[in-house]
């Protein structure tokens, strides 16, 4: 396909093409520290939850290549990070380890000649304070969703969504651990998956998987069970309320363990057919964060169907936190109404 005729089929091909390139260069500083990550590497947020120098080194690279790639565009960023804690007098020597991973992942990469000084890093997050919301196009940036994930050497994923006019338009999923099927049945391989996949979606266009160090876009597709007890379901591995979602699965008559994944990396197996239904029910008065949906969810929506408990699609306009009533629940449509009928009298039981 030409270009041009990608961009007619694609009013979205030119931030899809400088997202890619922003997940998959986060990813690759990722993936080095993760391979020799330091007690020193690791701090605790004002909300006690962990954050490493890849969250914020993945967020800088992510704004940068952005606004490199895509200068006529104005720029907004709702993004998990902020520089405050980097601010910090004891903070000087993370705040230096952080720049000169950015600085060594740009220098190892062709695309750009440019070095970024403290100052640069601590401003490029800062970028990522936008409140979003329904009016105008917004990025919307988890750069590690499942921090815990990464810090064991688990799941995690570099989550990069674009909102415009409220609605989630755009996303791309960068798996580092991900083992991805479509790949592996293009290269021909027997002897395990390829590792290490990018997913992306634009409204409209299906999604897609690629090699994360590149190969040809293959077309995923979410399984087509459509009787509950062939089907298997996806939860988180620490934020999920067990006894609800074994109530749930029981009540379909799901017969297989739950797979328990950090991450939206969950979001990515479901969308290539890894397992049937994601159930995410977090601990009463959690506040679900839009960058921890707005790239998986589109990426499933693609296929299959994202709603809460409720049966109502997820309401990315409302701000940094997504408006929605108890729980998320992402399955194929042959499912979906069965599964909402079986949310909705476990959580009347359990009231
Ligand atoms: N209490 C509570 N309940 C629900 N969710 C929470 C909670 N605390 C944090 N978070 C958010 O969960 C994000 C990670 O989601 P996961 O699905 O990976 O969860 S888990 O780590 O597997 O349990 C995680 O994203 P990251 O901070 O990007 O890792 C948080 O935004
Ligand atoms: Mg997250
Ligand atoms: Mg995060
Ligand atoms: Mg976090």
């Amino acid at each position: 396909m030409s270009q041009l005729t990608e961009v007619a089929a694609n009013p979205y091909a030119d931030e899809l093409a400088a997202a890619k390139k922003a997940v998959s260069l986060a990813a690759r500083l990722c993936q080095r520290v993760q391979q020799g990550i330091l007690q020193s590497d690791i701090q605790s947020k004002a909300d006690r939850t962990p954050v490493t120098v890849a969250d914020y080194g993945s967020q800088v690279l992510i704004s940068l290549v952005l606004k490199k790639e895509l200068p006529s565009h104005s720029f907004s960023m709702v993004a998990e990070e902020d520089s405050e804690d980097l601010r910090k007098d004891d903070a000087q020597q993370i705040l230096e380890h952080i720049t000169s991973l950015v600085n060594e992942t740009i220098a190892n990469d062709d695309s750009y000649n440019m070095s970024l000084s403290k100052e640069d890093v601590l401003a490029a997050l800062d970028g990522g304070k936008s409140e979003g919301g329904p009016s105008g196009r917004h990025w919307i940036l988890d750069p590690i969703d499942g921090t815990k994930g990464f810090i064991r050497g688990d799941q995690y994923a570099v989550a990069l969504g674009l909102l415009d006019e409220g609605k989630v338009v755009l996303g791309v999923l960068g798996c580092p651990n991900l083992p991805s099927k479509s790949t592996n049945k293009h290269n021909g391989s027997s002897s395990g998956d390829q590792v290490g996949s990018l997913y992306f979606a634009t409204i409209g266009c299906g999604a897609k998987v690629q090699a994360l160090e590149g190969s040809e876009p293959q077309k995923i597709t979410i399984c087509s069970v459509n009787n509950p007890v062939d089907a298997s379901f996806f939860e988180s591995l620490e934020h999920s309320k067990r006894d609800l979602t074994s109530s749930i699965a029981e009540k379909l008559g799901v017969q297989a363990p739950p797979v328990r994944m950090d991450s939206q990396a969950k979001y990515a197996a479901l969308a290539q057919g890894d397992g049937a239904i994601y159930l995410r029910f977090s601990g009463k008065g959690y506040k679900e964060r839009v960058w921890d949906h707005a790239a998986g969810s589109i990426i499933v929506t693609a296929g299959g169907m994202v709603k809460d408990a409720s049966g109502n699609d997820l309401d990315f306009s409302k701000g940094r936190y997504l408006d929605r009533d108890r729980g998320i629940i992402a399955t194929n449509r042959y499912l979906m109404p069965m599964v909402l009928k079986a949310v909705q009298e476990a959580i009347d039981e359990e009231q």
